[in-house]
C-alpha cells in the first residue's frame, strides 16, 4: 500500500481542528442554476453539457467553508455512458474529468485566497488557504438504473456482490488514479453493495482510501430494510475505508443512526443530510417539504457532532448557503 488509510482522514480531521466541513448537494445545486438533469446520467450529464457551472458549483461550496468537495461522478458510470453511444475511452475520460474539474476549481480557490490574503477586506475568515480534499463519488448501482432503486435498496433476489463488484470495478480503478483524495462510495442503500465495495477496495489494489456513506428513511435501517448497524460493521472491517457514514436522509434520523454507527465503529463519521425533503421516483420531484431552514437544519450540528460525528455537510436540496451555516457553527 502506498499510503496509510487510517492516518490520512485522522491527519486531515487534525489540520482542520478536529472537525470537517464536506459540500452540499451537487446535482440539486446544478439543477438550481438552470441544468436540465432529468436524464438517465442524472448530473452526469452536465460533465457533458455544462463543465464550468460544475466547477463555479464546487467553487461556491468552497467559498461557503468546505473541507472537502464531492465530484460530478455520483450517476457517472462506464455503462451508463455507453448507453448513450460513448466509447469506452471517451467514458473513461468524463470519469477523470469530473476529478480534473474539482481540482480545477480548488486551485482557483487557492489562487483567489493567496490575492485575498493581500487585501484585509476581503471575507479572509472563509478564503483560508486550507487543506482541501477531493473525494471523488461513487453511487450505487441503483442510481444507475435511474428506477427508485437507490432510495429502496431492491436489487431483487438474484443480486449478487460478485455482479455488484464487476459493475463498479472499472469506474472505481478509473477515478482512485484521476488525483482525488478519497473515494466517496454515496448514498448506498443495501448490505450487498456495501460488502462488494469493501471486497473491491482489498482486491483490486486501489491506491487511495473510501468513505461508505449509507441512506436511511427510518433512522434504524438502510433504506433496503438491511439493519444499518450490519453495513457500518462491513465498512468497519474493511482497512482502506477510513470513515462511514450517512447521506441523503433526513435530518431528524441522524442523531440516532450517529449513536448506533459509533456502538460497531471507531472510525471518523461522516453525515450530510438532505433538506428534509423526500424524492418521489414516479413524480421525478421532491415532495413533502418539511420546511427546515438552514438555521433548523444547523441547528442540529452540534447535536450530531456530540452523539460522534465529524465530518458535516449536506446532500440533496442543500446549498452554499446550508454550508456557510454549518461552517459558521462549528467554526466559531
Ligand atoms: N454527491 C451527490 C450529489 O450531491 C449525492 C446525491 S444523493 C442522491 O449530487
Ligand atoms: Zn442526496
Amino acid at each position: 500500500m502506498t499510503f496509510c488509510s487510517s492516518s490520512l482522514m485522522l491527519d486531515f480531521l487534525r489540520k482542520c481542528g478536529g472537525v470537517a466541513v464536506v459540500d452540499g448537494g451537487l446535482a440539486t445545486e446544478l439543477e438550481r442554476h438552470g441544468a436540465d438533469i432529468n436524464d438517465p446520467l442524472w448530473s452526469a450529464k452536465c460533465l457533458i453539457s455544462s463543465p464550468q457551472l460544475i466547477r463555479q458549483v464546487h467553487l461556491d461550496y468552497l467559498k461557503a467553508g468546505a473541507d472537502i468537495i464531492i465530484t460530478a461522478s455520483y450517476q457517472a458510470t462506464i455503462q451508463g455512458f455507453r448507453a448513450k453511444g460513448l466509447s469506452q475511452y471517451e467514458s473513461e475520460a468524463l470519469l477523470k474529468k469530473s476529478v480534473y474539474i474539482a481540482r480545477e476549481a480548488r486551485d482557483i480557490y487557492y489562487s483567489e485566497c493567496s490575492k485575498a490574503s493581500q487585501n484585509v477586506a476581503d471575507n479572509a475568515k472563509i478564503l483560508l488557504h486550507r487543506p482541501i480534499f477531493i473525494a471523488a463519488s461513487v453511487g450505487s448501482y441503483g442510481a444507475y438504473l435511474a428506477d427508485g432503486s437507490e432510495y429502496s435498496g431492491n436489487y431483487g433476489d438474484a443480486m449478487t456482490i460478485k455482479f455488484l463488484k464487476d459493475f463498479h470495478r472499472r469506474r472505481v480503478q478509473v477515478l482512485a488514479e484521476s488525483g482525488a483524495d478519497l473515494i466517496a462510495f454515496e448514498t448506498t442503500p443495501n448490505k450487498v453493495e456495501a460488502q462488494a465495495y469493501a471486497e473491491l477496495l482489498d482486491e483490486e489494489d486501489i491506491k487511495i482510501p473510501a468513505w461508505v456513506s449509507f441512506n436511511s428513511k427510518d433512522g434504524i435501517n438502510v433504506v433496503s430494510g438491511n439493519s444499518f448497524l450490519e453495513c457500518v460493521s462491513i465498512a468497519e472491517a474493511c482497512k482502506k475505508v477510513v470513515a462511514v457514514g450517512i447521506n441523503c436522509t433526513p435530518p431528524r434520523f441522524i442523531q440516532e443512526l450517529i449513536s448506533s454507527a459509533r456502538k460497531v465503529t471507531t472510525k471518523p463519521i461522516v453525515v450530510y443530510p438532505n433538506s428534509g425533503e423526500r424524492y418521489d421516483p414516479d413524480l421525478k420531484d421532491w415532495v413533502e417539504n418539511t420546511g427546515l431552514s438552514d438555521e433548523d437544519f444547523v441547528s442540529y450540528v452540534n447535536n450530531w457532532r456530540e452523539a460522534g460525528a465529524s465530518l458535516f455537510g449536506g446532500c440533496c436540496r442543500t446549498t452554499p448557503k446550508t454550508i456557510r451555516a454549518i461552517h459558521r457553527t462549528l467554526r466559531s
